[in-house]
């Protein structure tokens, strides 16, 4: 029989700021964490510090034998660019997959990344043990942000939905998500889907916000299937984080034979 030989896996999360939903998410995934014996360190950071200063935590967690994956919480101070920092994470322990190499690679055809990312992953993790085929279906992503939106229309097409993308700019949203057979949405404007943007016998994701985008009273006389907020995509979200971060650990460790 063979074992994995190594230690326990661990996760490095940069947290700047005061921001109380951050702060409140961090709490969640540390504690998921605890609860699977993954080792977790928080480094806080001021709201005022400089690019520089976060640049060198990630460059610390990077050099970490034993911080297997890196989170930088989101959003940053708008102060800082996202772009350079999230461009620092060693790819290798991207596990929120938000580095341009693993989002370039979730977007090409013939190609997988490291990590998907968890949000994304969550959606088609919750259709996939709920039986929903999305091959072929008409799949409507309501919101195009880094952190969900975007790399969700990506995995959706990777499991061969067609998607659309609805978002601010968008003329008439709710022609394009009546017509969805499947609607995903996670924009945090709570209520804003409402029962007429329904097809009859929809499935709808709803977003990870503490109150959902979708009407829920309104939708539920429409949909056949429907996750609520909270207790519905978000929890698998942080499940889905797990997962990447013992993946992360388990490619470091080698496989030996077991006496
Ligand atoms: N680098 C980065 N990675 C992220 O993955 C990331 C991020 N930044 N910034 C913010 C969003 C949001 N997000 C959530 C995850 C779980 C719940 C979740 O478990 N929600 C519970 C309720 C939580 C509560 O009660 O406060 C639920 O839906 O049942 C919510 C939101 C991860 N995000």
């Amino acid at each position: 029989m063979k074992k994995l030989i190594g230690k326990a896996p661990g996760l490095g999360v940069i947290l700047v700021g005061e921001r109380k939903d951050s702060r409140s998410f961090v709490r969640i995934k540390k504690k998921a964490c605890e609860d699977v014996g993954i080792t977790s360190v928080v480094v806080e950071l001021p709201e005022d510090c400089t690019e520089g200063e976060v640049l060198e935590v990630v460059s610390a967690l990077n050099h970490k034998e034993l911080i297997h994956g890196i989170l930088v919480q989101l959003p940053l101070p708008c102060h800082l660019s996202e772009q350079k920092i999230l461009n620092a994470v060693n790819v290798e322990k991207d596990v929120d997959g938000f580095h341009p190499v693993n989002i370039g690679n979730l977007a090409m055809i013939g190609r997988e990344p490291l990590f998907i990312p968890c949000a994304s992953r969550g959606c088609i993790e919750v259709l996939h043990r709920y039986g929903v085929e999305i091959t072929g279906k008409k799949v409507v992503v309501i919101g195009r942000s880094n952190i969900t939106g975007l790399p969700t229309s990506l995995l959706l097409q990777k499991h061969h939905a067609t998607v659309s993308v609805v978002h601010t700019f968008t003329k008439n949203p709710e022609g394009i998500t009546r017509e969805a057979d499947v609607l995903v949405s996670d924009v945090g404007i709570p209520n804003m889907v409402r029962g007429h943007w329904l097809k009859p016998g929809v499935v709808d994701s709803k977003g990870s916000h503490v109150t959902g985008d979708v009407c829920y009273e309104e939708a539920i006389l429409k949909a056949s299937l429907i996750t609520p907020v909270p207790g519905g995509v978000g929890p698998v979200t942080i499940s889905m984080l797990l997962y990447n971060i013992v993946e992360a650990a388990k490619r470091t460790y080698q496989w030996a034979e077991k006496s």
